[in-house]
């Protein structure tokens, strides 16, 4: 039922064609202001890195292997410190631990032991959230707006790897996020499983309002979801570029996919991304690196 609602009502795609933020959003913003960070001392992964999302935006990372897509979505987590600069939620400075976050990771972990009900409940039970009935009637309501109701007393190991995956988007929402943070969280699924997926994941994404930083390599996905698309650099370039993806919505793939300004885009990012990939290839190699003649 809940699923039917959500394919109806489409207050952010349908009202605001371009904007970023719903009406009325949940999300919530994020600034990172002049941010310095290095795993080791003396190799900076960033250096003065600032970047901003408005509440209800939905902005990609894009850019190819090493850049630091997953260093930069743990630092917006709070799992990583900077070593200089700001990261704040909401204006808040970010931990781990706040409420406002959500995440969704390339793999679902989901725990084999627990029903696809009880892991979806089990992040409720961790916060100490809302009594036992309370917290099922809520497992339930994110499963069935990932239409996911009718295996919620199943074993994980019975559902398909795109219906775990739905599982792990349900466990994040049943927190309720206001900020959802996503590495490549449909990078293992099947093209088809994928693109019905990301279909999914705007229709949700719609209704709820949050903000969402989604991490991928694939220019394509990048360009169908987000609403704006950062482009890193190697280390430590930080921001290479952004560009504003200028297409309507409510966006569905054969619709949008067929549109001259979906491939004019996805063009752009990629001729973004050889740029990147060719500074790194003119850059002269670290001392003790030359090759032997
Ligand atoms: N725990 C760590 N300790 C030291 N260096 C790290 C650590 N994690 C990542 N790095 C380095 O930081 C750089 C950025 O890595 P990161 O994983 O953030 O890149 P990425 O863009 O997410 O890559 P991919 O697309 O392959 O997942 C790489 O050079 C990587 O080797």
């Amino acid at each position: 039922m809940y699923y039917m609602l959500a394919l109806q009502t489409r207050p952010h795609e349908a009202s605001t064609p371009h904007a970023a933020a719903p009406a009325a959003s949940r999300g919530a913003s994020f600034v990172v202001d002049g941010m310095q960070f290095a795993y080791r001392p003396g190799k900076d992964i960033f250096r003065n890195v600032s970047l901003k999302a408005a509440p209800g935006e939905f902005v990609a990372l894009l850019g190819p292997s090493g850049c630091g897509k997953s260093t930069l979505l743990n630092l917006l987590s709070g799992f990583l410190a900077p070593n200089a600069g700001v990261v704040t939620i909401d204006g808040r400075a970010v931990r781990p631990e706040l409420d406002e976050l959500g995440y969704v990771f390339q793999a679902p972990n989901l725990f084999p032991w627990l029903s696809v009900q009880e892991n979806v409940r089990f992040g409720l039970r961790m916060a100490g959230r809302l009594g036992r009935d309370e917290q099922k009637r809520k497992a339930l309501h994110y499963l069935d707006l990932v239409d996911l109701a009718d295996v919620a007393d199943e074993l994980p190991n019975r559902l398909s790897g795109g219906m775990q995956q739905r599982v792990a988007l349900a466990r994040a929402l049943v927190l309720e996020p206001r900020l959802l943070l996503m590495d490549e969280p449909f990078a293992a699924l099947d093209a088809i499983t994928r693109g019905a997926m990301n279909e999914e994941l705007l229709r949700l994404w719609s209704t709820l309002g949050q903000t969402i930083l989604f991490i991928t390599h694939d220019v394509e996905e990048a360009v169908f979801l987000a609403d704006r698309v950062i482009i890193l650099g190697f280390p430590p370039d930080g921001i290479d570029s952004e560009v504003v993806v200028d297409l309507p919505r409510p966006r569905e793939r054969r619709r949008s996919r067929t549109l001259p300004r979906f491939a004019e885009l996805c063009d752009v990012l990629l001729q973004r991304i050889a740029g990147v990939m060719e500074s790194r290839s003119r850059r002269p190699l670290a001392p003790g690196t030359e090759p032997v003649q």
